[in-house]
């Protein structure tokens, strides 16, 4: 073969790694069928594997009594804090990770098969078999209601749980997504549509197999975000840098690098993996406790491993005839009625959680481990022993490290060093586990968190890479087709996420809402224990981004969505304070921003009337849009082979395009780059996005794990669009008269308009800063907005009956207003109660957070006859509540003649209609998790967002 057909012959794998068959392409239930090959490699219930050859015999009989060792080496003298400031909580989530891998069978005869599959697949949850798995089930692809499938951890202390439940709710916060963003669209909700049980069932499996392939992607992200950086030390170091071990990687011979070729858990890995050293004090008493409450009569020293295992057996069938979702655990109670019913008080899981990061792990090392621990290591060198593992020795060379020639090699301190001599009498006899527990710890310095002995900090990478880049769920088949193209973005770690690219931040977010606050170091270092966190944040200078103390959680939010308490609250603005206010002062400086200051109204009508002062000014204004909206139709426009038909994606280029051009060239003096103006500062696009973040963050709801970061560069994009429009306003203004200052403005403005708009505004008086701000609020409140109510107007306007009566102004105006009620671009606001008040049959108190649900109450059967079918004759017009946005910044009249003037330049092309097909659909679904919005859409990068992106028409052209 010459060289070319080598790498050639090397570009593929041989035989290939994976195939498009269905049966492989989610998790079995016990992990069979990762290595198409080897169907059984990593399978629950399998023996354990064995890395290292043995070649020092260490023969049981003369091997030390296990419960010496334990005496001597291993048992804690006094409680040491670990080095890095780890938190229990660290350890909690580690004894989860083990658990997915490690399960030892303690049946007689069977102590060398592992009961668990060799794959981070969230067994715990999930359990090791299918009929476990359809235990847990709650249907409509959803796991019970806060339950997991393994009693084991019933032994555990209640933290490690608690996580584990917060799985659970993320399994169900998956499916529930992928349900309603439906992607193939072959997903049919039983409310509405008539599904067989046979498509329910296979429909049901399949929402939960994706929710469980995407679930496990986030455990594996929270292991390589929060739990490696704690390992690594780069939390310390406020890096969000990450081992990628999954990506495609190539040798130097074009070789493809192994992955996705299956894992097998090795019992070296079991043993170095034994963190029981760690246990907090508070976590040793926990289980000081529950050996009181097991075995009343007995002195911990006392009980025998046949005491253990009886006791155990007892509890295990004890739970094991209880059903899944009747389980508690710690001192938990299942609420019994309420839309929660089933599922855990959301505070009570948060407080075991906070608590466990306010607790102190204990260091590594020698004499570390809990006495009432005894036990569970003599379990553990006992099992080693029966496995024929290796020495340290052997296992040091296998791994290349320098082998010891000496016990105090091994550890410097004398007297451990001379009691492992003792009990072993030569360093090469000195069992694995033994060896690895008790040798001389890492110190602290860069580089290193765990702080275990050296043998464990190189050796754990080895099979955590192993586990992982071995899977062929997290790698070949870690793909948007299998896990849908939402739930591939959703469960990928973000290096520029808050807490340095912190995933278990975004889960605690996600599953604790009103626990977990959005800048707290608790939701974003939860690994660690916040005193030295403070320290490492203030190192960095980054102690300001975040709150120190404990997270208090948030009262309920009541909404209100009767027609006259809406109306009641939107009016009575000195007693609700809309939230955007607080918001807004939290990223512009200042007065002026009018559209969201506290005494906006008056503010509103000095901008309104500035902007446009007579109605020759607001048709002058409409004709820019009418104009505008035609010639970037005739831009954009693509024909159609052999027809005389053109289409154009109307939401991208034109209706997302519109407001913005004329808010930044008219308004703000904002050059924009296009082809004509190269010289320009942003494009559209760079422009709509800026302001989109902007309106969201003051305007919408966030999610509050994005909340922090788009908080950062909403503060950028406000500065950076202010410095321009101060910049067009003229430094030197202050210098200058004014008369001066309009002759400078007009060389900076291209525009005549908007020096007019910027005169107005310096004729009411008002600062340079006040303009700024007011120009501000335009071009925020004026802009991304819109475009939404003008898609939603024109998805209407497509579906109804195009009169030759719909072309004229007023009536499109009219069609409008009555659209936006139908279809409006947001649901809501929320407002603040100032002082306690009764509205209608509500009694709400100061300071209690109200959402104000505008489009269910202009759907009121009361208010509106036939209040689903868009009707433009029925309704006197100040019946219509109005929301926020345009029609507040703009004003009503401006805003409806805009919107009109938009669709009379979309309707002066000849037949108009949908594009073929799902192009001329408008594709968003309803968003259940903010209820600001209505409908959300899937971004370019396929993660919900509030703005519309796709929608094609058609119209006919001359021949
Ligand atoms: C207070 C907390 C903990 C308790 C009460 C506890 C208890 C136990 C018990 C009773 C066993 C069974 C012993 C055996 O089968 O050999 C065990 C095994 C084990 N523990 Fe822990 N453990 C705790 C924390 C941890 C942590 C933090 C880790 C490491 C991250 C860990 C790693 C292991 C491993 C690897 C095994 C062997 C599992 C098997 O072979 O099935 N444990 N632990």
């Amino acid at each position: 073969m010459n060289m070319n057909s080598t790498v050639v012959y090397n570009d593929l794998a041989h035989p290939p790694t994976t195939f498009i068959e269905p049966k492989y392409q989610f998790r079995t239930a016990d992990g069979s069928n990762n290595n198409r090959d080897i169907p059984d490699l990593g399978k629950a219930g399998t023996p354990y594997a064995r890395s290292v050859q043995q070649s020092n015999p260490l023969p049981r009989n003369q091997m030390p009594d296990a419960g010496l060792v334990f005496d001597t080496l291993l048992r804690r003298e006094k409680f040491v804090k670990h080095p890095a400031g780890l938190s229990a909580l660290m350890f909690s989530f580690a004894a989860l990770v083990i658990h997915s891998v490690f399960r030892t069978d303690h049946t007689p005869g069977k102590g060398h098969i592992n009961m668990t599959s060799s794959y981070v697949d969230l067994a715990p949850l999930y359990g090791n078999d299918q009929e476990t798995q359809d235990k847990a089930q709650g249907g409509r692809g959803l796991l019970r209601p806060d339950v997991f499938a393994e009693d084991r951890l019933l032994f555990l202390p209640p933290t490690v749980g608690v996580l584990l439940v917060l799985f659970n709710r993320n399994h169900n916060y998956i499916a529930r997504r992928l349900l309603e963003i439906n992607e193939r669209g072959t997903w049919k909700d039983p409310a509405q549509h008539s599904v067989s049980q046979a498509q329910l069932d296979k429909q049901d499996e399949e929402i939960f197999q994706i929710a469980r392939l995407n679930n496990c992607a986030w455990f594996a992200a929270i292991v390589f975000s929060d739990y490696f950086s704690c390992i690594l030390g780069i939390v310390r170091q406020g890096s969000s840098w990450s081992l990628e071990p999954f990506d495609e990687i190539r040798n130097n011979d074009h070789q493809i690098f192994e992955r996705g070729r299956g894992n097998a858990c090795s019992v070296e890995f079991n043993c170095l993996y034994r963190w029981h050293a760690t246990t907090s004090v508070e976590d040793e008493e926990w289980l000081t406790l529950q050996f009181q409450q097991l075995f009343p009569t007995k002195n911990p020293e006392e009980i025998t491993l046949k005491d253990f295992y009886q006791a155990a057996a007892q509890l295990e069938d004890m739970e094991m005839r209880m059903h899944l979702d009747k389980w508690t655990f710690g001192n938990l109670q299942r609420q019994t009625e309420g839309p929660n019913a089933s599922a855990f008080k959301d505070s009570d899981l948060a407080n075991y959680l906070m608590t466990a990061t306010s607790q102190h792990a204990a260091a590594f090392g020698a004499r570390g481990t809990p006495s009432i621990m005894r036990l569970h290591e003599i379990m553990g060198i006992e099992a080693n022993r029966s496995w024929g593992v290796c020495s340290l020795n052997d296992y040091r060379k296998f791994l290349g490290l320098k082998t010891y020639s000496s016990f105090l090699e091994w550890n410097r301190n004398h007297e451990i060093a001379e009691a492992a001599e003792k009990l072993y009498g030569h360093i090469d006899n000195l069992e694995l586990y033994a060896g690895i527990q008790a040798e001389e710890t890492k110190p602290l310095r860069k580089g290193t968190g765990l702080c275990p002995g050296y043998t464990i900090s190189r050796a754990i990478l080895s099979d955590a890479i192993a586990l992982t880049r071995g899977d062929r769920f997290f790698t070949q088949d870690f793909t948007p087709y299998n896990m849908t193209a939402w739930g591939f973005a959703d469960c990928q770690r973000d290096p520029d996420g808050y807490g340095f690219g912190s995933t278990l931040g975004r889960l605690l977010l996600r599953t604790l809402p009103n626990d977990y606050t959005a800048d707290s170091v608790y939701t974003w270092f939860p690994f660690m224990h916040p005193e030295p966190m403070e320290g490492y944040l203030k190192d960095l200078g980054k102690l300001d981004g975040y709150t120190l103390a404990r997270p208090k959680p948030r009262g309920p939010c009541t909404n209100v969505t009767n027609y006259a308490e809406v109306g009641h609250v939107l009016r009575n603005t000195t007693k609700f304070m809309p939230e955007y206010v607080e918001r807004a002062a939290e990223v512009i400086k200042g007065e002026g921003f009018f559209a969201a200051s506290e005494n906006g109204i008056e503010e509103q009508k000095q901008c309104i009337s500035a902007l446009a002062p007579s109605s020759e000014a607001i048709s002058k204004i409409g004709t820019y849009f009418y104009n505008k909206t035609k010639e970037l139709i005739e831009q954009h426009s693509f024909s159609l082979v052999g027809e005389k038909t053109c289409a154009i994606n109307i939401v991208r280029d034109v209706l997302k395009v519109v407001p913005l051009s004329w808010a930044a060239t008219e308004v703000a003096g904002i050059p924009l780059k296009t082809k004509q103006r190269p010289d320009g500062v942003f494009t559209e696009s760079q422009l709509f996005d800026m302001l989109s973040e902007i309106y969201q963050f003051i305007f919408l709801e966030v999610e509050a794990a994005k909340y922090m970061a788009l908080k950062r560069r909403v503060k950028d994009h406000v500065q950076e669009l202010a410095r321009l429009i101060e910049k067009a306003l003229g430094s030197a203004q202050s210098r200058m008269s004014l008369a001066g200052l309009f002759d400078t403005l007009s060389s900076f403005f291209g525009g005549k308009n908007q020096n007019e708009i910027v005169k107005r505004l310096f004729e009411l008086g008002y600062s340079t800063e006040r303009v700024v701000n007011s120009i501000l609020a335009l071009l925020i409140g004026a802009t991304v907005e819109m475009s939404l109510a003008l898609t939603n107007v024109v998805n209407q306007l497509l579906d109804s009956e195009k009169s030759g009566d719909t072309r004229d102004l007023s009536s499109l105006a009219a069609y409008t207003i009555e659209a936006l009620r139908i279809d409006p671009p947001f649901a809501g606001v929320y407002h603040i109660a100032k002082q306690d008040e009764t509205i209608g049959s509500l009694t709400v108190k100061q300071g209690e957070r109200l959402f104000v649900d505008v489009a269910t109450a202009n759907t009121n059967e009361d208010a509106f006859h036939n209040p689903t079918i868009l009707d433009t004759t029925g309704t006197p017009r100040e019946r219509y509540l109005c929301g926020d946005g345009c029609f507040k910044v703009l004003g009503e009249g401006l805003a409806s003649t805009i919107i009109a003037e938009v669709l009379r330049g979309i309707l002066s092309f000849d037949n108009v209609r949908r594009g073929p097909g799902q192009s001329g659909d408008l594709p968003r679904f309803e968003d259940n998790t903010l209820p600001v919005l209505r409908y959300a859409y899937l971004n370019e990068k396929m993660l919900p967002s509030a703005w519309p992106t796709s929608m094609v028409i058609n119209y006919d052209v001359p021949a």
